[in-house]
């Protein structure tokens, strides 16, 4: 048995697609673009492609995209006036702080800045206590496309043993409320768990946001699971070219042959981030004007 490759770039095409058109009528009403701000502290060069792809994606959906690049060296003070400054600017309906921050600021700090109305990472303590509590609110990217891709295959999610490996606040705890507010019965992993094969073998969805490359095998895989793998890992250049291969956190090779559907690493969830944060930014920005439009 072969799973079926769930294709997140196609799906997050789509997104996109509606998307734009949101775009472009907020536009026609409101007489300026949707803005999305994205700051970089650092020069990481994975996160600068990453923002890069981002600015690219948010000009081609007919947004305006503004990107702070920072020096490594910048001081938390410089930060915060920069997040303050983006609050209150009108052309910005979106503000995303690329995680992780160099190791002398204070993430958490600067995040709590965040107008909690621009906040299209869903990162703040109002976001999270939203989603926390079942609220209407803004979710973070990766989780929220995740979840549009298990409910596109899967339906109905209720009653389903779900296992999230990976208990940070961009991935794994999200993605834990989300299948929780699904009526999956939630299992989060991380690293102290016990016997993680087993825990994972219960799994009828299994979620891998670790960073850790090919580390979930194929037979921790229960027999017609639906597997999304979060993680995004390259591995060192060796016959590759000069860049290394990009692999997820789960073997692929051999978690496809018991799955029933399993997301691909590149084009998997990587597009869906960056579909769904466009999304964010176009329901902030909807909100933001007191533009009441459907669901996207
Ligand atoms: N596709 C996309 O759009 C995105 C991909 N990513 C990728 O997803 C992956 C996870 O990202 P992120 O959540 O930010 O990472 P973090 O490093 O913040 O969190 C990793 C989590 O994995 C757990 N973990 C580490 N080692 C093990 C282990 N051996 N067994 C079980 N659990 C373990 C950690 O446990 P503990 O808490 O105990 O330390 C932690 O909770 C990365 O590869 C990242 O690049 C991230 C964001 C978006
Ligand atoms: N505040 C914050 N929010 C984030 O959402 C956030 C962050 N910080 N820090 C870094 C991680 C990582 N991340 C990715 C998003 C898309 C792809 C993506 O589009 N990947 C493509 C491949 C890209 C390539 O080839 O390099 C794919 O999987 O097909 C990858 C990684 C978001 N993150």
């Amino acid at each position: 048995m072969s799973a079926e490759i769930i294709d997140g770039k196609d799906f997050a095409g789509g997104l996109r697609a509606r998307v734009a058109e949101a775009a472009a009528e907020f536009e026609g009403v409101t007489g300026r673009k949707a803005g999305l701000a994205v700051v970089l502290v650092g020069d990481d060069p994975a996160s600068q492609v990453y923002v890069r792809s981002k600015g690219k994606a948010t000009i081609e959906a007919g947004m305006a995209s503004f990107e702070h690049r920072l020096p490594a060296d910048t001081s938390q003070a410089d930060l915060i006036r920069l997040v303050g400054a983006l609050n209150t600017d009108p052309a910005v309906d979106g503000i995303l702080v690329q995680l992780p921050l160099p190791d002398h600021l204070d993430e958490h700090a600067v995040v709590e800045t965040i107008d909690p109305s621009k906040d299209v990472d869903g990162l703040t303590p109002i976001s999270t206590g939203r989603l926390a509590l079942g609220l209407p609110g803004l979710v973070p990217c990766t989780p929220l496309g995740s979840l549009m891709l298990l409910k596109d295959r899967l339906g109905s999610l209720s009653g389903l043993d779900a296992v999230v490996i990976g208990r940070s606040i961009l991935v794994g705890k999200p993605m834990a409320q989300l299948l929780l507010s699904e009526s999956c019965t939630v299992t989060i992993a991380h690293s102290r768990t016990r016997d993680l094969p087993a825990v994972v073998r219960r799994a009828d969805i299994v979620v891998a946001a670790v960073g850790r490359p090919e580390m979930i095998k194929g037979d921790w895989i229960k027999r017609g699971a639906t597997v999304i793998d979060v993680g995004i890992n390259r591995l060192p250049p060796e016959t590759e070219g000069a860049k290394g291969r990009l692999v997820g956190d789960v073997d692929f090779a051999s978690a496809s042959k018991v799955a029933d559907a399993i997301t691909p690493v590149p084009g998997g969830v990587g597009p869906m981030t960056i579909a769904c944060l466009l999304r964010n930014t176009m329901v902030a920005a909807q909100r933001r004007a007191n533009i009441h439009s459907k669901d996207l």
